[in-house]
């Protein structure tokens, strides 16, 4: 079967590694690759991309990360479908949280992308977010410093919102 869903990520610790590898066992047809190893050919091949990062410094994307989005801010990108996921820490970067998933859909923006995958920002004990819109966030954050316990749980039902959007 042709994959036709390219999951992205960057992860200086592991733990957006450790959120991208359960997410690619979760989404049958979906690949893994590391921000590092993207060409432009494999951004090409792929309808859909399902971006993760984490944030560090104060609200900055993680730094292979920061180096791929140059790399996709040049790619013809018109008619993809993409989905966010963000890994934070919302106790100790309580006005910053999961920003870089907020960067990446503002540097997304007239791209002629669609992007799907917004989450609710009920659950979540934050003061500030670049990642929000409105009530939601604009993908799924997860936060494995403080709830590890609820990523299994949010991941699946993530899923389940994604999975019936990606061509
Ligand atoms: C120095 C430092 C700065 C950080 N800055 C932020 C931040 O601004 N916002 C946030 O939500 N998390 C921040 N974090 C938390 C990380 O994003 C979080 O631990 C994440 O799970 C790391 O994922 P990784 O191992 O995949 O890089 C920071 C962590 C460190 C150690």
């Amino acid at each position: 079967m042709q994959k036709s869903t390219l999951i992205i990520f960057g992860s200086s610790l592991g733990n957006t590694r450790f959120v991208a590898e359960k997410l690619e066992l979760l989404l049958p047809g979906s690949q893994l690759m590391e921000a590092s190893a993207v060409s432009p050919e494999s951004i090409a091949k792929f309808p859909n991309l399902i971006l993760g990062t984490s944030t560090w410094g104060v609200g900055l994307l993680q730094d292979e990360f920061d180096t791929f989005m140059e790399l996709l801010q040049q790619q013809n990108l018109e008619g993809k479908t993409i989905a966010l996921f963000g890994l934070g820490d919302q106790q100790n970067y309580p006005d910053s949280f999961c920003d870089g998933m907020g960067k990446i859909h503002e540097l997304l923006q007239n791209k002629g992308v669609q992007f799907i995958g917004e989450w609710s920002a009920d659950e979540y004990d934050f003061t500030t977010s670049r990642a929000t819109k409105g009530n939601n966030l604009v993908g799924l954050a997860l936060d494995e410093d403080n709830e590890p316990d609820l990523t299994d749980y949010r991941l699946k039902n993530w899923v389940k919102l994604i999975a019936p959007l990606l061509q």
